[in-house]
Parts: C-alpha cells; sequence; structure tokens
C-alpha cells in the first residue's frame, strides 16, 4: 500500500539531489535510499541494481541517466523514535551532455549528495558538477561509494576531496563523508540521518546531535504549511501525458497551490485554473495541493506545449511576486536535421519532437526544408550522445524512424571589422574566408572562422596507448597531460562492465591504466570518434570530454580567459549531383582533409545513385573548385543491335539519334536526378555511422 497522501503536505520537506561523474553509483545509491524509506518494496537479492529511477526504455537499456527524475520519500528516523520527514529526491545524469538536466534539477535543491567511486575517485564529471552545486549554493555531502571493491582506496579519496574541492570530508570535519557501498546497503542509514540533520537544522552543532531538540518547534505542523504567504513555484520540468496534456514539475519556494487555484506565470504572465497536483512517490499520487518545500506535478489547463515554461515562477493569479530565479537556456553544442523516412509523416514527427522537447528542454528545433529530404526539423543538443538518446526517445515513444543528417557543430565567424557571428548550419558557411590584408568588399568579410574546442579525457590499458594517441592526432587534438595510474587495475572494472570474460579482464587488469587528456576541436569527435575508440581498444576505454566553450561546465585549469574558441581552416564541402548542390549533404571539414573526405562522399554517393538515361556527374566542391568527382555511366540501349553489318553512316545516324534523344530528356527533366529515400537513407546512415556509437 503506497503512502497516505496526506502526510506528503503535513510533514516538513526538504529536497537534495544525487551528483556524479558516470557510473560512480547514483542510481544504485537512489534505489537503496527508496528501499530503506519503504517507498518501493526491497525486492529479491539486496545489492540489485534496479535503477528504478530510470525508468525511460533507453536508460534501462543502456544502464545510463538521462533524464532527472524526482521522488518523494517518507523517512522515519530511528534516533527520534520514528519522527517522519519528507525527503525529496532527485537523482541527476552523470553524463556532460545532459549537464543542463543537472543545473536545472539542482535548483530545486538545498543540499547535493556528491558521490565519489572510491576505486576511481574524483573524475572530470565530478568537478564539474561540483561547481554547479555549489554556485547554486547548496550544501554537499561528500559519499564515497563502492567501499565493498577491494580496490577501493578510502584515505586516498578522502584526500581529494579535502585538496581538489576544499572540502572538510575528514572524521569529525563539516562536510564529513559518509562511506557507503550502494550494492550491499552499507551505510546507507548514515546517508538519510545526514540528510535530516543537514535538511532541518543548518546549524553545525545539529550535524552531530540527534535533531529531536532543535526539530521540536518546526516539526509542530499544520495541514497547509506555507498557508497565509504569497506562492511561489519554480517552474522545472514538465512532459507530456496523452490523457492529462502538458504537466509541469514545480519546486513550491513559498505558499500553498490547490486544485481549483487560478495561477499565473511572472514572465508569460499567462493563466491557468490548477486541475490536479500531487507528488511521485515513486509513481504519482495525487495530493490535491502542494506545499512549502514541496516538490510536485501540477496539471493546468495548458493547452499549447510551449506553455509550460521552465525556469519561469507560477503565483496566484490575483497576486505580485517577486519571480525566482530561472536558469540560463543551454547552449547547443551539436547540430544535425531531422526528417521523416516518409515526407507526408512530418506533421506526425514535428509533434513528435513537440513534445519530447518539452521534457527535454536541452534540444532547440526549428523547421528547415531540404531539397533532396523535403519538410524536416533542424535540432540543436548537447552532444552526440544526447543526440543518440534524442533519436532512440522518437523512436521508443513516439514511434518515430527520423532520417538524420550528419552532426555538425557551430563556428564562430569573425567579420573583418571585428564583429563576429555563430553559424550552426554548413550552409550558412561562406564559401571563400578572406585574408584580413587588402580584402576587398566591406567589413562583413569573413576574415576568420573559429571552432569550438574540448577537452577530452581517455582512459584505457597500456597497450593502448600507441592507437589512442594516433586517434588523438587524426583528429587534430593536442596533448594535455598523460598520466600513469601505478596501482593498474583499478579503472578497468567500470569501464568494460559486463562486456567482457574473467579471462579478458583478468588479463587487463594485470596492465597499467593510462589516462590522457587532449584538446580536441567538438567537430572531430561528434561523428564516429566514440566508436572507434570503443573498436580500437576492444572496449577497453572510455572517453569523456568536458566542454571548453561558455554556457558549458568548464574544464580545470582552464584559463577562465579562455573562451574554448580557436581560430581553425575549416571550409565548406558541398556536393553537386549533374550541377545541383545536394544540401543535406554540405558539411564543414578541415582543410586538411577535405579532398579525403570529398573523395569517399563522391564515391559513396555515386554508388547510391540510380544510374539514369544519360550520364550523372558527382562533384564534390570547396570554394567553388571540384575537389573530387564521379561520373555514373547511363543506361545504354544497344541501338545497333539487328543490324548486322549495315554501312557506317546508317550507324553513326542511329547513335547520333541517340544522343540526341538523351540530350532532349535530359533538358527536360534539368538535368535533376531523383535520388530515392532510401539511397539517402544508405548515405546518411553510413555518413553518421559511428556517432551511434557511445562511450558506455
Ligand atoms: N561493487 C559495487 N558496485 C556498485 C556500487 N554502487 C554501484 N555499483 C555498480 O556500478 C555501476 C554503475 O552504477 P549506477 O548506479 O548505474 O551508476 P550511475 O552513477 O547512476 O550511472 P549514470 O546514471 O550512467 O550516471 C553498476 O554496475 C552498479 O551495480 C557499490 O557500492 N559497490
Amino acid at each position: 500500500m503506497g503512502p497516505d497522501a496526506s502526510k506528503f503536505a503535513m510533514l516538513l520537506p526538504t529536497s537534495f539531489s544525487i551528483i556524479a561523474h558516470i557510473d560512480h553509483g547514483k542510481s544504485t545509491l537512489a534505489d537503496r535510499l527508496l528501499e530503506l524509506t519503504g517507498t518501493i518494496p526491497m525486492e529479491g537479492e539486496s545489492g540489485v541494481n534496479r535503477q528504478v529511477l530510470d525508468s525511460l526504455k533507453v536508460e534501462r537499456e543502456r544502464g545510463i541517466t538521462v533524464k532527472s527524475q524526482a521522488v518523494s520519500m517518507i523517512y522515519a528516523d530511528r534516533r527520534s523514535q520514528g519522527r517522519e520527514y519528507l525527503l525529496n529526491l532527485i537523482d541527476t545524469p552523470g553524463h556532460v551532455d545532459f549537464a543542463y538536466e543537472v543545473s536545472r534539477s539542482l535548483s530545486a535543491c538545498q543540499m547535493a549528495l556528491l558521490v565519489v567511486d572510491a576505486t576511481q575517485g574524483i573524475q572530470s564529471q565530478t568537478l564539474s558538477v561540483f561547481r554547479i552545486a555549489v554556485a547554486r549554493g547548496l550544501r554537499i555531502i561528500p559519499i564515497i561509494n563502492k567501499i565493498d571493491l577491494p580496490n577501493a582506496n578510502t584515505d586516498a579519496v578522502l584526500a581529494q576531496l579535502e585538496s581538489r574541492l576544499g572540502l572538510d570530508c575528514m572524521p569529525g570535519g563539516q562536510d564529513e563523508a559518509i562511506l557507503v557501498s550502494a550494492k550491499t546497503g552499507m551505510g546507507v542509514e548514515a546517508v538519510l540521518q545526514r540528510i535530516v540533520d543537514v535538511g532541518f537544522d543548518t546549524s553545525a552543532a545539529a550535524a552531530s546531535s540527534p535533531p529531536s531538540a532543535a526539530l521540536a518547534p518546526r516539526t509542530k505542523t499544520t495541514a497547509k504549511r506555507g498557508e497565509g504567504e504569497k506562492l511561489r513555484a519554480l517552474v522545472f520540468d514538465s512532459w507530456y501525458d496523452s490523457y492529462r496534456g502538458v504537466i509541469a514539475l514545480v519546486s513550491v519556494h513559498d505558499g500553498v497551490l490547490k486544485t481549483g487555484d487560478k495561477l499565473a506565470f511572472s514572465h508569460s504572465k499567462k493563466k491557468y485554473e490548477v486541475l490536479d497536483a500531487g507528488v511521485n512517490s515513486p509513481t504519482g499520487i495525487s495530493t490535491g495541493l502542494l506545499c512549502q518545500g514541496q516538490v510536485g506535478w501540477v496539471v493546468c489547463n495548458m493547452k499549447s506545449l510551449t506553455e509550460a515554461s521552465i525556469g519561469d515562477t507560477l503565483h496566484h493569479a490575483n497576486t505580485h511576486v517577486e519571480p525566482l530565479a530561472g536558469f540560463k537556456p543551454s547552449v547547443p553544442m551539436v547540430y544535425c536535421a531531422a526528417f521523416p523516412v516518409e515526407s507526408s509523416d512530418f506533421p506526425k514527427l514535428e509533434a513528435a519532437i513537440q513534445r519530447l522537447a518539452l521534457n527535454d528542454r536541452s534540444v532547440t528545433y526549428a523547421r528547415e526544408s531540404s531539397n533532396a529530404l523535403g519538410q524536416g526539423i533542424k535540432l540543436g543538443l548537447l552532444g552526440a550522445l544526447h543526440l543518440e538518446i534524442f533519436r532512440a526517445r522518437l523512436e521508443d515513444e513516439y514511434e518515430q524512424t527520423i532520417l538524420v543528417t550528419a552532426p555538425s557543430v557551430a563556428y564562430r565567424l569573425v567579420h573583418q571589422d571585428g564583429s563576429s557571428r555563430i553559424i550552426s548550419n554548413p550552409l550558412d558557411f561562406p564559401d571563400h574566408v578572406a585574408s584580413r590584408i587588402g580584402t576587398k568588399g566591406g567589413g562583413k568579410n569573413v576574415v576568420e572562422v573559429q571552432e569550438p574546442m574540448v577537452l577530452g579525457t581517455l582512459t584505457c590499458p597500456e597497450e593502448h596507448v600507441g592507437a589512442m594517441m594516433q586517434l588523438c592526432a587524426d583528429r587534430r587534438g593536442t596533448e594535455v597531460d598523460v598520466s600513469f595510474d601505478e596501482e593498474g587495475g583499478a579503472a578497468t572494472t567500470s569501464m568494460v562492465g559486463g562486456d567482457l570474460d574473467g579471462q579478458q579482464q583478468q588479463q587487463q587488469q594485470q596492465q597499467r591504466i593510462v589516462t590522457m587528456k587532449y584538446r580536441l576541436p567538438l567537430g572531430e569527435i561528434v561523428t564516429d570518434f566514440f566508436g572507434l575508440v570503443k573498436s580500437k581498444t576492444a572496449g577497453f576505454a572510455t572517453f569523456e570530454y568536458e566542454d571548453l566553450v561558455e554556457g558549458q561546465g568548464r574544464a580545470e585549469g582552464i584559463d577562465a580567459e579562455e573562451d574554448g574558441w580557436e581560430r581553425s581552416d575549416v571550409v565548406k564541402l558541398t556536393f553537386l549531383i549533374s550541377g545541383t548542390p545536394i544540401d543535406a549533404l554540405c558539411q564543414v571539414v578541415h582543410r586538411s582533409k577535405a579532398v579525403y573526405v570529398a573523395r569517399q562522399w563522391a564515391q559513396k554517393i555515386k554508388d547510391v545513385v540510380p544510374r539514369q538515361q544519360y550520364d550523372v556527374v558527382v562533384q564534390a566542391c570547396v570554394g567553388g573548385k571540384v575537389v573530387a568527382a564521379e561520373k555514373k555511366g547511363a543506361y545504354r540501349k544497344d541501338v545497333l543491335q539487328g543490324i548486322y553489318g549495315g554501312h557506317y553512316d546508317r550507324k553513326a545516324k542511329l547513335l547520333g539519334k541517340q544522343k540526341e534523344g538523351k540530350k532532349r530528356l535530359r533538358s527536360m527533366s534539368f538535368g535533376r536526378v531523383q535520388i530515392p529515400q532510401e539511397s539517402f537513407m544508405e548515405i546518411l546512415d553510413s555518413k553518421s555511422s559511428g556517432s551511434s556509437k557511445t562511450n558506455k
């Protein structure tokens, strides 16, 4: 039986988030917390990674969190004779592509559990989520997880937390770290107790003493906590339900919100009536009201999908309030265009993308049309994994299969007059980049192109170092740092997951683990980089990156002045079929690779273009110059068939007539070659192949 709905309104709440680097054990810890509080029943073998909060199919299939989830749980603290507290847990993703999700979720929390794997220590994403949490003013509770593993090095991780994050995490310290094994459940109760201590009495003294005395006056609850105060609720997530329409997830900062209330948004000024409200625990429980401090959902009569403005403040329609601080919109890093497989399905695809984008606010979209593929949607995403997950979710949740152009990145164009602009569509890229000196044509001439850079971290066994260095060099990477893990094997377990048999794992564990840091152009890793890392190391390497451009998590040790854009000699590569440019295939590549890519692509296009009655020429151009060309020969009816012997003139006449006919046909169809959709799918699939491989 689920908890009594009225209890959620009666109890004092606090909200916390679990943040960590990928695979450090957030979801497993969340499972244990939910079990311990009785929110989900304990089932079967303890320690099983149930991923209760990873409810999306794609999350379960891949074992990664891509979407934050909020769950309310009621914890009865044994130290104070079972006094109950309402704890709102927000599980967050670990991968850099979903950092925006983390930042939004943290806005609804008072504290963050910073989980660090005892065998791996602080990793790149640990630092970036830590910084986001500190910037949001959250109290950090450090948790060292996986202490059950034989190679756990708790002391070293404690020292790292102290020296690199400045946390007073040693025993007795203000931020004393909790040692747990989310797998076995060891130490997890202490986590709940610490949440209560920190969440309900921020005085440092309370951290070591039972909260009963300090909390006595505050736990005197009324049925509607916050009543009489002006309502202020921050909308931090939303989704589409086919029965109830748009549902908004809110964190109530002040006041009370009830069914039937008339609400308004601070910024958009739109007004609504609350049809229902409730919490997730872990499934939706309708409570009819949400009180101060609660995190829950609201169903209003929102008609359009864009109305649930993330970051906006909801208040009662007849009051005026100071809006709560919202969030900066996310900055897309990777762009591509999506087209339906059947062009008549475009309206369905557009509706599906709008609904999915409601739940994934880091996606930007706009209509786009292509001469070859018809009407489509231009998508802006946070990375290659994000694109792949978005595509998978479209298929799983909306049954929409899409054709995606190769992912590309944004470029910054610097003009002669010093101004700059960012372009995200390869078609907008200039054909020529003028040299600064003696340039004609005014100040708007593009004199420099800059591309976004990332700081990549590659971890692999020693034997693969050469291959990885070569790969990074091929992708125009510059080495920043290389370090060897003397103990070896520590990182291997999590890298390979369950893919390898025991013998292989043993062999790998005898090798040293190498961590290499490279500065790489983002454009070089958004296509097939992850796939190559996996295939060249038989799955033994991991690769993560931090964006260096504004709007994303910055890497440690990078100069704050540095904005992550770097001057680059990139060019626009266009493909023409019988003289007609094919916009869906246009791409921006580095000059040093232009001819190689052009040849590869021209060949690939030639292979899939259907043979015509006349020759079809495929050309690849850079700056108006043809750099590669292929010809697909015409069908050739043997017009001389049936002429035995025959005079030369007669043969020439027949051949001439055939030539004339083809010329007429060609001019009638304006030289346009109809490329069937399947051929495009073949080209685009091979073009983005590899991007579908992830670092998981
Ligand atoms: N031995 C051991 N393994 C653990 C422990 N906690 C988690 N794991 C394992 O570590 C792996 C990753 O755990 P998850 O909970 O999925 O990690 P996560 O941080 O949620 O990962 P993302 O959602 O991808 O960011 C799983 O195979 C877990 O079973 C632990 O305390 N001990």
